[in-house]
C-alpha cells in the first residue's frame, strides 16, 4: 500500500465540478509533483490533502489512516501534514525566529535548538534570525517557510507554487535546495506547479492534471518521451507530430524511416519526436538524391535562443510537400545559417500514441 492514497476523490463549487475522480498513489519518502494548466484543480486536490477542504465523495488516507471520507474529514491541525503556500506567506511583524518557531511552545526550553537546526536545515545562516522577512531575498524567504513547516516534523510536506515568485537563476537553485533537503530528510512531498520544467526536474513521479482529472501519472522521463496522447505530450514540452505507417517497430514517415518505441502494433498510427531528437548536418544544396533514405530539408528560420535555438525547417521532396515545417531544437554551437540544406537525422526512437488523435 502506497503512504497516501486517494480513491475517487470529487469535489463541485457549486455548479463548477473542480475534481471529478481523482484516484492517487504515493509512495513513501517519494515526491510527486502535480502539473496542470490554470483551473485543472491542482490547489483544490492540495487543500484536500492538506484538510482545509473535504471531497464530496472520495477517500482519502495517509500511513493507513483515513483522513478523509466523502465531508467526514479530519481537521488540517491534526493531520501531521506541512503546506508551504505561494509566496511563503510568512508573518511580516514577527522575526526569522519567531516565524521559524512559529508552531513551537514559547516555554520550551529547547526551542531555541530547535530553530538553530531548522535553519541549519534550509541552510540558512543563524545570523539572518533577528531580521524579518522584508530584510530577506525571494529564495530565503521561502526557506524559512519551508523551515517554519519543517518544525511540526511533518508526515507529508505539500508545496503550492512555492518557487513562483522567484527569477529564473534563484528559482532553479532553490528548487534543487529544497528537493535535496526534502529528501534527506526522507519526507513524502507533494509539489504543485503549472511550470512542466519544474515538475520534470523535482519529482521521482509527475502527475498531469487536466479538466479535475489526472491524465497520466509515472515518472518524469516516462511522461516526456511516452506521453499517452498528444495533448499530454504538448502540455509537456514542444513535440513534431506526424502521421506514419507501423511494421516491426519501424515508422515510415516524412522523416523516412525512424525507429518506433513499439515494436507490436502495424498500420497506421501517429507518432511523437522532441524538436532536440532531430540532428542537423549542413550539406550542399546540389546534387541532392531526394529518393535515398535520408531527409533533407532548408533552415527557413532560426530563434536564437542561447543554449537551445529553435530552427523551423521545411522538408524538400515531393512527398514531404504537404508536412508542416518541423521546429528543431540545436545546441547554438551547431545550427546552420538561415536558407542552408541539411540532412535531418533523428535520435532515439519516435513515440507511437495509443489512440490515433488528430492534433
Ligand atoms: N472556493 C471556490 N469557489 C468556487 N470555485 C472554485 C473555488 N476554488 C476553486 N474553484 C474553481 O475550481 C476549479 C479548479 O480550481 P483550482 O484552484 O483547484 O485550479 P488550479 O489548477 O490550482 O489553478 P491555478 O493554477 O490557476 O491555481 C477552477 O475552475 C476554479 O475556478
Amino acid at each position: 500500500m502506497s503512504f497516501l492514497e486517494l480513491h475517487a476523490v470529487r469535489k463541485s463549487y457549486g455548479p463548477m465540478l473542480a475534481l471529478a475522480g481523482v484516484d492517487l498513489h504515493v509512495p513513501a519518502g517519494s515526491r510527486t509533483a502535480i502539473v496542470g494548466p490554470s483551473g485543472s484543480g491542482k490547489t483544490t486536490l492540495l487543500r484536500i490533502i492538506a484538510g482545509f477542504e473535504a471531497p464530496d465523495v472520495g477517500r482519502v488516507t495517509l500511513g493507513g489512516q483515513v483522513l478523509a471520507n466523502g465531508p467526514d474529514s479530519i481537521p488540517a491541525h491534526r493531520r501531521g501534514i506541512g503546506f508551504v503556500p505561494q509566496e511563503g506567506a510568512l508573518f511580516p511583524h514577527l522575526s526569522v525566529a519567531d516565524n521559524v518557531g512559529f508552531g513551537l511552545a514559547r516555554n520550551d526550553p529547547k526551542r531555541s535548538q530547535r530553530i538553530h537546526e531548522l535553519m541549519q536545515m534550509v541552510a540558512l545562516d543563524p545570523a539572518m534570525l533577528t531580521r524579518r522577512p522584508h530584510e530577506l531575498s525571494g529564495g530565503q524567504q521561502q526557506r524559512v517557510a519551508l523551515a517554519r513547516a519543517l518544525a511540526q516534523s511533518p508526515r507529508l510536506m505539500l508545496l503550492d507554487e512555492p518557487f513562483s515568485a522567484l527569477d529564473t537563476g534563484l528559482r532553479a537553485s532553490t528548487r534543487k535546495a529544497v528537493a535535496q533537503l526534502l529528501g534527506a530528510a526522507g519526507i513524502t512531498t507533494i509539489l504543485v506547479t503549472h511550470d512542466q520544467a519544474e515538475a520534470l526536474s523535482f519529482a521521482d513521479q509527475v502527475a498531469v492534471m487536466r479538466a479535475g482529472q489526472l491524465a497520466q501519472v509515472g515518472p518524469p522521463h516516462a511522461l516526456y518521451l511516452r506521453p499517452s496522447d498528444p495533448a499530454t505530450a504538448q502540455f509537456l514540452g514542444e513535440t513534431i507530430v506526424l502521421p506514419a505507417q507501423l511494421a516491426q517497430g519501424w515508422a515510415t514517415c516524412a522523416l523516412g524511416v525512424v525507429a518506433a518505441d513499439d515494436a507490436q502494433r502495424r498500420g497506421a498510427a501517429q507518432i511523437m519526436l522532441r524538436p532536440e531528437q532531430l540532428q542537423l548536418t549542413q550539406v550542399p544544396a546540389e546534387p541532392l538524391d531526394l529518393d535515398a533514405e535520408a531527409s533533407y530539408g532548408v533552415v527557413e528560420d532560426i530563434d536564437f535562443g542561447g543554449a537551445l535555438c529553435g530552427l523551423t525547417v521545411r522538408l524538400l521532396g515531393e512527398a514531404q510537400a504537404g508536412t508542416a515545417p518541423l521546429l528543431v531544437r540545436t545546441p547554438a554551437i551547431h545550427i546552420p545559417p538561415l536558407g542552408a540544406t541539411v540532412q535531418i537525422t533523428v535520435m532515439g526512437q519516435a513515440h507511437v500514441f495509443v489512440e490515433s488523435v488528430t492534433v
